[in-house]
């Protein structure tokens, strides 16, 4: 656990909760050493008043075993509360360091890792590390210490009976755990078919209008009833394990009870003891059960939350995003939007689990160049995009803006430097200007409007009922193109001198992408613009096409010269023209 994010959390509370943790140690204690005075006093007013026949001491010892039992009783909230705050202090600490960190990482990590596998560390896994606190370690430590005082009591009254307990206690242990394990396994079995069974439902919902199109309501149908009947079936297991243990514990309970007042018949007297010890030792060893019982459960609990500090540690031990220079702003990256120098000096790139995407590119665009990438689907044009605004970072190679890796532009100025339109729009919680502002409070109500009303928003926006201040609660409030056009609107808000568009116009009607199209054109003239686009019909008046072909620059020039000197350019503006006219 060196240097790892639970220690860290862990330190900074216990430093910061010094108190509550003296008070948790006072606690445990006292609920150790009380729980063993109960059957003390039973077996004090047995032998001193019960078998004298003397009535004197009865009501002085009904009330000391009544506070006696009032304190355990306080001691055992007391211990639970504490452990309880302490818990989420710690996990509340762990998730806030683990949520910095996830801003920080390195762009890679998440092309290579689930969403689920992350989500997980962050729920999981934390809840794991949660359970130390709560049933784990303190758990443990409380039961281990309650049955070594039980075992120590019993071994005054008799050492006879001491040594049978501890003789039982593997046995008693053994057979627990059996049980527990069972039990354990058939509710993680369970857990995962409940997880299968509402998937089922929220994954056919999805697609349900799939799913009525090619008439598989059937399939679903079936699917549906055979994750129910495995869950029946588990859950039957489950029902069965549960039935079982609480019989089985008295069971045991009752045999051991038996054997004690057998061995301390008058016939064997084998045990030597008084009637009150007899009492109060069968109270002990009922006493044990819970413990013993607890203590498995405590131990699997800290296995799994062993394995829970694991997985979060390695989370906050990956490579994080290196090479940002603080000290870096906009204005002196780029002093004047005129003289805008975006170069790739030997650029490749290759995903951490694939092969080389992009191969030794090379290429130096000049200032307030309209630069159209074309290439076939997955040739990697987002990617390189990507790797314009040092979201990813090359393999081999530099990206520089005037001569500055772009990697080294820190991730607060980019929105200053690039407009992003991605291919699909991602809402945030928020109203309809937040949607376009990001909640950068640099951003003016007047720049959002402007930018709303420059992709012809501003009408539809007006329309509803809060207009700007609309909450955004379904996507569904936009269609697929509106969503487009505020893509372009947050993209352009910040007025960045490049634009990177990545297939813009995919889900316009032709009017609409016409006038995005000469909108864009209009305010291009003060823009470096970088566009992707398959319809090179739609493809922004460009200076330069490039074409990327199997990772390299295939061929890379003006409009009208690649139309004579490239064959794969000329043939797919005449096969575009043959579809549309
Ligand atoms: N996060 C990722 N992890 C691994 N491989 C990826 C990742 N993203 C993209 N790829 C792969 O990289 C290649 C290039 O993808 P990219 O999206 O850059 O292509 P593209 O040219 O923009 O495609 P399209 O024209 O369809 O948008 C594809 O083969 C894709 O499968």
């Amino acid at each position: 656990m060196n240097n790892s994010l639970t220690k860290k959390s862990l330190y900074q509370v216990i430093q910061k909760n010094q108190g509550l943790i003296a008070l948790l140690i006072f606690v445990v204690l006292g609920v150790v050493v009380i729980s063993l005075i109960p059957p003390q006093i039973l077996k004090i007013i047995i032998d001193n008043n019960l078998v004298p026949k003397n009535r004197e001491g009865l009501m002085r010892w009904a009330i000391v075993y009544l506070i006696v039992l009032l304190f355990i009783g306080v001691f055992d909230f007391l211990k639970e509360a504490i452990l309880t705050v302490l818990g989420q202090r710690v996990t509340k600490e762990i998730r806030m360091e683990m949520m910095v960190k996830l801003g920080k990482i390195n762009s890679q990590f998440f092309s290579s890792h689930e969403t689920g596998a992350v989500v997980s560390r962050f729920t999981n896994d934390v809840d794991a590390i949660n359970t130390l606190f709560t049933s784990g370690v303190v758990g443990m430590v409380i039961s281990s210490f309650k049955i070594i005082g039980i075992v120590i009591s019993i071994w005054f009254f008799s050492y006879k009976l001491g040594l049978l307990t501890l003789l039982l206690l593997p046995i008693i242990y053994g057979i627990i755990r059996l049980f527990q394990k069972r039990m354990l396994q058939a509710q993680i079995k369970n857990r995962i078919l409940v997880g299968q069974v509402n998937n089922h439902i929220s994954e056919s919902l999805n697609n349900m209008l799939m799913i009525k199109s090619y008439s598989k309501e059937k399939y679903m149908e079936q699917n549906y009833n055979r994750y129910l009947l495995d869950n029946f079936l588990t859950l039957d297991k489950v029902n069965f394990y549960d039935a079982v243990f609480s019989p089985l514990i008295q069971i045991l309970r009752a045999i051991v009870i038996a054997s004690i007042v057998i061995l301390s018949s008058a016939q064997l007297n084998f045990l030597g003891m008084s009637l009150g010890m007899i009492a109060a030792s069968i109270e002990l060893i009922s006493n044990l059960f819970e413990p013993v019982e607890n203590l498995g459960m405590q131990l699997q609990n800290i296995q799994q939350a062993v394995s829970g500090v694991r997985r979060v540690n390695e989370f906050y031990m990956e490579p994080e995003e290196d090479g940002k220079n603080d000290k870096l702003t906009a204005a002196k990256i780029i002093p004047d939007r005129s003289a805008v120098r975006l170069k790739f000096d030997n650029v490749s790139f290759r995903y951490e689990t694939g092969t080389d995407i992009l191969k030794n590119i090379n290429l130096t665009l000049n200032p307030l160049e309209k630069v159209t990438f074309v290439g076939r689907t997955g040739v990697g044009k987002s990617t390189l995009f990507k790797l314009i605004m040092g979201t990813l970072q090359p393999t081999e190679g530099v990206i520089s803006i005037n001569g500055i890796d772009v990697c080294a532009i820190p991730n607060r100025e980019k929105r200053r430097i690039f407009g992003y339109v991605e291919q699909r729009f991602h809402f945030i919680k928020g109203t309809v200007a937040e949607q376009i502002s990001l909640q950068d409070e640099g951003i003016t109500r007047g720049k959002i409007e402007e930018a709303l009303r420059f992709v012809g928003m501003m009408e539809y926006i007006e329309s509803l009922e809060n207009s700007l201040d609309t909450e955004v609660t379904s996507d569904s409030l936009f269609s697929q193109g509106q969503q487009q056009l505020l893509a372009i609107a947050r993209a352009i808000v910040t007025d960045p001198p490049l634009l990177l568009l990545d297939e813009i116009t995919a889900n316009l009607d032709s009017i609409t992408e016409e006038r995005v199209i000469s909108v864009l054109q209009k305010a291009s003239s003060a823009h470096t613009v970088l566009s992707i686009s398959h319809r090179l019909s739609s493809m922004i008046a460009s200076d330069s096409v490039v074409i990327l072909e199997n990772g390299r620059v295939k061929n890379a020039g003006s409009p009208e010269v690649l139309l004579q000197d490239d064959d794969w350019f000329s043939s797919q503006v005449a096969l575009e023209r043959l579809t549309w006219h």
